[in-house]
């Protein structure tokens, strides 16, 4: 089992930030992570990461029970990229010192990389078409770089766990297209991690997210298999506003029903 959260709940100066949260994640699949803005999403990732103690419940990832093992040792196998990790890294460093890095997930390189690092990174520049950005700093690229520069930086330390936080916020149609395409390889490679995509855009669940979690005011509203989740009626009562939907490419497209009344 690589995600096994029992019972979760989560307070804080007496609110309840998540409660009785229940997931399961499988070898083998590939999760989407949706909810609205404050629904606990970033919360939930922090207990699965070991950075925040939940008030009740257990927590196993990849079989380690929380509270009996060293968080460090199971943290270096859980790979998480997002916007705060983003704005600690180094403009002026490359491209390519930024993936270099991934390997002991340090925000610089202390120490001369070895061969064998390098030629990793290398792959990894070559395998989602990033060659170009090699030597240029990380300041000075786009958002969407930033992103695949995040992704194989993350890729470097071989996570069994890799969790993409809103990887596409701020990025373009063009610029999204690219990523999803690089986060679809990802998914496909047979010794890839197994992925957690957390989104507040349905049209962004892949093909290859096979199963996708509805969070909700800290509640699961719903989980399962992503074709049973993302339809009319379940998203209807999840947004609380008619929606309708169209499967194109393996992807559900959300738009709001003819009848609906945002309140
Ligand atoms: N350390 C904390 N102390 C008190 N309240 C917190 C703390 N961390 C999160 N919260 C609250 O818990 C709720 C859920 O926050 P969380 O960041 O987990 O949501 P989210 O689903 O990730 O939201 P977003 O999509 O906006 O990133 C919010 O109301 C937030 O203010």
């Amino acid at each position: 089992m690589i995600i096994d959260v029992k019972n979760v709940s989560w307070e804080r100066d007496e609110t309840s930030i998540l409660d009785n949260v229940n997931w399961q994640v499988k070898e083998g699949e590939h999760w989407c992570l949706v909810g609205l803005n404050g629904s606990g999403k970033t919360s939930l990732l922090k207990i699965i990461s070991g950075y925040t103690w939940p008030t009740k419940g257990e927590v196993k990832v990849l079989d380690n029970l929380y509270g009996t093992v060293d968080l460090r040792e199971v943290r270096k196998s859980i790979g998480w990229v997002s916007t705060a990790l983003m704005a600690q890294l180094h403009e002026h460093e490359t491209a390519f010192r930024i993936i270099l890095s991934g390997r002991e997930a340090t925000i610089g390189l202390y120490s001369a990389p070895r061969e064998e690092d390098v030629r990793t990174a290398q792959e990894l520049l070559v395998t989602f078409g990033c060659e170009a950005l090699k030597n240029r700093p990380y300041g000075a690229l786009s958002q969407g770089e930033r992103q695949k520069v995040l992704i194989a930086r993350a890729l470097m330390a071989k996570p069994r766990l890799l969790i993409l936080d809103e990887p596409c916020t701020g990025l373009d149609l063009l610029s999204r297209e690219q990523l999803l395409q690089m986060i679809e390889t990802i998914a496909k490679q047979p010794d890839g991690p197994t992925l957690v995509y957390v989104t507040h855009h349905i049209e962004e669940i892949l093909p290859c997210f096979t199963h996708t979690l509805l969070l909700k005011d800290g509640k699961v509203d719903q989980s399962g298999e992503t074709d049973q989740v993302l339809t009319p009626e379940e998203l209807t009562r999840f947004f609380g506003v008619s929606v309708d939907i169209r499967r194109s490419q393996g992807r559900a497209w959300i738009s709001l029903g003819e009848e609906a009344v945002i309140r």
